[in-house]
């Protein structure tokens, strides 16, 4: 057995609130939100876990999750790295667009490919196969090597950009990365092996 990756999707967004394609846009947290970040930190600390270091998106609503966690930890000044790697998908042409405005115009099924397909990108925008090319190599080389020397880390992030991830984690295929779907501010707790696939997961729901 080697660390722990905690992975956490940002609290509900304003944007999330008003059902609007975000991508790489950059809402703050509702109240909600806030609170479901608070919560997210509360879960962590019941289970006693302590992180050595947390990386976020360069994108606000996932810095704010992951301040509250690590205030909620007594670590608010812990080392956290921020980087575009882990940024929302880019959702091009519908970034701003109302999702069910979407799915009146271009139809249910085209709008749930793009949202959840592996290799369809959205009109201008990045597929999950492109988000993961920036997210597999960025975990590979700067979070990877804290958690096989068995360290706890925090990835505060967002949709996407965490099936990316969890993706390769769990060798999940193209079809059945569809079906994925992570809740706001919830908490999901991996023990890794030393050899880096996954011994144990824990969703915090
Ligand atoms: O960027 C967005 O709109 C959301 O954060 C994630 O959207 P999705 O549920 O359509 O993937």
């Amino acid at each position: 057995m080697s660390g722990t990756l905690v992975l956490v999707r940002h609290g509900q967004s304003e944007w999330n609130l008003k059902n609007l394609f975000t991508g790489w846009r950059d809402p703050g947290l509702t109240e909600q939100g806030h609170a479901e970040a608070k919560s997210a930190g509360e879960k962590l600390k019941a289970r006693g876990l302590k992180f050595d270091i947390a990386f976020t998106s360069a994108l606000s609503r996932a810095q704010t999750t992951c301040q509250h966690i690590l205030d909620a930890l007594g670590q608010s000044d812990l080392e956290t790295i921020r980087n575009a790697a882990l940024n929302e998908r880019d959702y091009g042409d519908l970034n701003g667009l109302n999702k069910d405005d979407a799915r009146a115009k271009w139809g249910e099924e085209q709008v749930h490919i793009w949202r959840r397909s592996y290799d369809t990108p959205p009109p201008g925008g990045e597929s999950l196969k492109d988000t993961g090319a920036r997210v597999w190599p960025y975990y590979m080389h700067d979070m990877q090597p804290h958690v096989l020397s068995g360290g706890t880390v925090l990835v505060a992030a967002h949709g996407n950009s965490l099936r990316a991830l969890i993706m390769a984690l769990e060798g999940i295929s193209g079809p059945d990365i569809v079906k994925l779907e992570l809740g706001t501010g919830v908490p999901i707790v991996y023990k890794l092996n030393a050899d880096s696939t996954v011994a144990s997961k824990d969703v915090l729901a």
